[in-house]
């Protein structure tokens, strides 16, 4: 398949997005398009402050007060109910933030079948499938430890794991890699890029790291509200 022909998982068309403080109106998306293929990993980058989380939140229907369309695999999701992003959410999204946000209280395991549960997949499958993920990310040895007892890079290989439970089309990851030191987020990004590449996915992957954005397929820059 030429990649003229492969499928659009992101369509952003003039996306716009103020915040009011006070008296003061903080224009921080002045019109974003964006296109993003199956398959094609892109890095996002843009100084502090210049709307990188603003950006993933828009097309992770994670907020609202966002204006102009964004089209996830070929939906139009800017007029749809909260039901309607929820339900999207769970089929097309996955996502990693800077901090791992796993559940303390449940092993590497579990928090990675408790999404699958929620999304309705049977007790028995969610487990082989969280452990098949978690092994290719070298944790085997790990399935039944709480987040407290891993460490820095095997709670976000955690958090990674989870994101691709439920086999996304999409992975917005924010600063997946922000909180590890160098030469752990240099491995912790090679095995998130891989994965999304076995599993056939897409990322947005926003980053402050040219060096590990340059490793990416693509590099999209945010700049004075749009994209270079
Ligand atoms: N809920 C909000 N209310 C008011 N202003 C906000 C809100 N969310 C974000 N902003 C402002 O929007 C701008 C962009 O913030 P955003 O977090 O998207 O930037 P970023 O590029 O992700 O920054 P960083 O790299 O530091 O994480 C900032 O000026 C921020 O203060």
């Amino acid at each position: 398949m030429s990649d003229h022909n492969k499928q659009k998982v992101v369509e952003l068309r003039d996306v716009r997005r103020s915040f009011s403080q006070g008296d003061v109106r903080i224009d921080v998306l002045k019109g974003v398009n964006l296109d993003i293929r199956s398959n094609e990993i892109v890095a996002l980058l843009g100084p502090s402050g210049s709307g990188k989380s603003t950006l993933l939140q828009a097309i992770g229907l994670l907020e609202g007060g966002f204006e102009g369309s964004i089209k996830l695999a070929g939906e139009e999701t800017a007029h749809m109910s909260a039901s309607g992003h929820t339900r999207i959410r769970r089929e097309l999204l996955g996502f990693v933030y800077q901090f791992h946000h796993l559940l303390p209280d449940f092993s590497a395991k579990e928090n990675v079948v408790m999404p699958q549960l929620i999304a309705g997949t049977g007790k028995a499958d969610a487990e082989v499938r969280a452990e098949a993920l978690l092994t290719s990310l070298g944790l085997d040895q790990r399935l039944d430890h709480k987040p407290s007892k891993l460490s820095g890079g095997e709670q976000q290989r955690v958090a990674v794991a989870r994101a691709l439970a439920n086999a996304p089309k999409l992975v917005l990851a924010d600063e997946p890699t922000g909180n590890l030191d160098e030469a752990t987020a240099d491995i912790v990004l090679a095995e998130l890029m891989s994965l999304v590449r076995e599993e056939g996915s897409a990322a947005l992957i926003a980053t402050h790291n040219e060096r590990l954005a340059s490793k990416m397929d693509r590099v999209v820059r945010l700049h004075e509200g749009v994209l270079d």
